[in-house]
């Protein structure tokens, strides 16, 4: 798949706080790319960067394997904040100003009402709207340019859960029509309800970064016990047994090869060995990034 960005050891550092550490990633085109991590973490840091709005300390990121041109820049439709648009005109006069700036053909403001669902409510005043319906207004103003990239920074801040939905709802619905998506976060559960990938940062350092698919996937340690005493010896010989701890009495087995705790009953079974316990200890990745942002907070 074409690559859309890539970032290569990009370090911000304000005086003695590194903001952003040395981060290297890559965003494939259609992806939409989460950028998990708790407040701090340089997530905003981060797509300023990319942006070319905060200035980068050292290392170096391509679009589209180029050096960033202000002509590339159009490709990218960026929402870090809510822009400001003018609250006693509607949304379809604040997207004619955007478009004349921008430079934008103005028929893309009709579809981009229309992909936002503002379209039956086009001729009201900016002021009259929700907060859901204003960042559905920012999304608009970044889709008059029929952008190939949005960047969106906490994109369901502040909102009600209706407004929450209908924002990731629209965000899966631009992914669909082929846009890549790269998307701040300091939810977990956004980043899983929303992305393809993700990354997470924590104190700028990038923790973790892979498919969200996999966040169900976790490692399988099976705690098992028995009078055997040659129980440790089959675990350790066991072929899909990674690695075995012992806690008072009771081993633990890290399990690989996808294989659960069935599977080492029967293999333990075959072997002529009797457990008297058994249980699955199953740490999911989301159980560990929980931990981690629990761990963020308190730091
Ligand atoms: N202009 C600045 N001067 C000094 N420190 C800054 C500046 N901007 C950000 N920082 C610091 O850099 C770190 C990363 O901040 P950043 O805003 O990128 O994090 P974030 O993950 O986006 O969090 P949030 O969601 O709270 O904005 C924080 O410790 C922050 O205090």
């Amino acid at each position: 798949m074409e690559s859309v960005l890539t970032i290569n050891n990009l370090t911000k550092r304000y005086g003695r706080l590194v903001a952003v550490n040395d981060l290297t990633l890559e965003i494939k085109k259609g992806e939409v790319f989460g950028i998990l991590g708790p407040n701090g973490s340089g997530k905003t840091t981060t797509l300023g960067m990319l942006l070319d709005v905060i200035r980068k300390t050292s290392g170096d990121f391509k679009w589209f394997g180029q050096p960033a041109t202000k002509e590339m820049r159009k490709k990218i439709g960026a929402i870090l904040e809510t822009p400001i648009f003018y609250p006693y005109l509607s949304a379809v006069k604040n997207l004619e100003i955007v478009a004349e700036i921008k430079n934008a053909p103005k028929e893309n403001i009709e579809p981009a009402l229309k992909k936002v669902e503002l379209f039956e409510r086009k001729h009201d005043k900016f002021k009259t709207y929700s907060l859901g319906m204003k960042q559905r207004l920012s999304i608009a103003s970044a889709l008059v340019c029929d952008p190939e990239v949005m960047i969106l920074d906490e994109p369901t801040n502040g909102l009600d859960p209706q407004g929450i939905a209908e924002i990731r709802e629209l965000i899966k619905s631009i992914a669909k029509d082929g846009k890549t998506i790269i998307l701040a976060s300091h939810l977990l559960d956004e980043v899983q309800k929303v992305c393809t990938n993700f990354a997470v940062l924590k104190k700028g350092d990038l923790l973790y970064s892979g498919l969200v698919d996999d966040i169900d996937k976790g490692e399988v340690n099976v705690e098992v016990a028995s009078d055997d005493p040659s129980l440790l010896e089959k675990l350790e010989t066991c072929p899909f047994v990674a690695r075995v701890s012992e806690d008072m009495g009771k081993y633990t087995a890290l399990l690989k090869d996808d294989k659960l705790a069935a599977d080492l009953n029967k293999y333990l079974f075959d072997a002529g060995i009797m457990v008297s316990h058994l249980v699955t200890m199953k740490k999911s990745l989301e159980k560990q990034f929980l931990e981690l942002l629990a761990e963020s907070d308190n730091a």
